[in-house]
């Protein structure tokens, strides 16, 4: 059965030495991550290491001073976010942030207009699919929802457009444990439909709990790169790089 989630195998993203500046100032200092489809890929570090740089960075929000975007082994052709999104990248920015005036419905269809409307139709049925616990709220705007609701939302508007690779910032910040289990379960369960996910998390125990590769970012540079398991296995990894913030 083809679904929305659907994806090849053994592709990856890779983001190859990237320099980001902010404000002038260099934020990033040639980071490099690889994202395989099938499996989700955890970026923790230290509020302000430069974890939602990286990911504004692959979603074509802010430029690249140097490096390159390669998707499934060819550079990413336009790198506004639009084009990023058509390439098949799409990314939950940190916040939950969803259209407060729109119902839950067309949100997502809303997120669904470069598809053929059946496909769009076709695709927000499965999202609700996916989140049974939005369909009661089919009607309601957005602003009603609550934190827990609106992260649903925005993931599921990222994967209406059938993307290979998922990159969400702040999957669990705010939320209720209850909530961050679920919504962990369900990252886990699009990856084993064939996409890429990468976690961005700040506090580590629910990346690291999902993910079976791990990135530790330190101002602006990878400071450990290695399995997650390896990652829970020694603290002290986490706990210096914490501490160097
Ligand atoms: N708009 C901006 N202009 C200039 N510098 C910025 C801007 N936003 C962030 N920075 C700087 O970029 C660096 C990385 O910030 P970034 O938000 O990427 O970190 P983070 O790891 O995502 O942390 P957080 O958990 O706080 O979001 C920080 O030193 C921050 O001060």
């Amino acid at each position: 059965m083809t679904t929305v989630m659907d994806a090849g195998a053994g592709r990856e993203l890779e983001l190859d030495q990237l320099m980001v500046q902010r404000g002038g100032k260099p934020v990033l200092h040639g980071v490099s991550l690889r994202i395989a489809r099938g499996e989700v890929t955890a970026l923790v570090g230290a509020n302000g290491a430069g974890k939602s740089t990286t990911v504004m960075a692959l979603a074509g929000v802010l430029p690249l001073s140097a490096g390159q975007v390669r998707l499934d082994g060819r550079p990413l052709a336009l790198r506004r976010p639009e084009a990023v999104r058509a390439q098949g990248v799409a990314v939950v920015p940190e916040g939950h942030r969803v259209l407060g005036d729109l119902s839950v419905q067309d949100n997502l269809l809303a997120a669904a207009t470069a598809l053929p409307a059946p496909q769009a139709r076709a695709a927000v049925a499965e999202m609700f699919a996916l989140f049974p616990e939005l369909m009661p709220k089919r009607d309601t705007p957005g602003r009603l929802l609550s934190g827990g609701q609106k992260q649903m939302v925005c993931i599921a508007q990222a994967l209406v457009a059938r993307p290979r690779y998922l990159a969400i910032d702040e999957l669990s910040l705010g939320l209720a444990p209850a909530v961050v289990k679920r919504l962990a379960g369900v990252v886990q369960a699009v990856a084993r439909q064939g996409v890429g996910v990468l976690l961005i998390e700040q506090f580590t125990t629910v990346a690291l709990a999902v993910a079976s590769r791990a990135y530790v970012l330190e101002r602006g540079r990878v400071a450990f790169e290695g399995s997650a398991a390896e990652l829970r296995a020694h603290p002290e990894i986490l706990h210096s790089s914490y501490l160097a913030a």
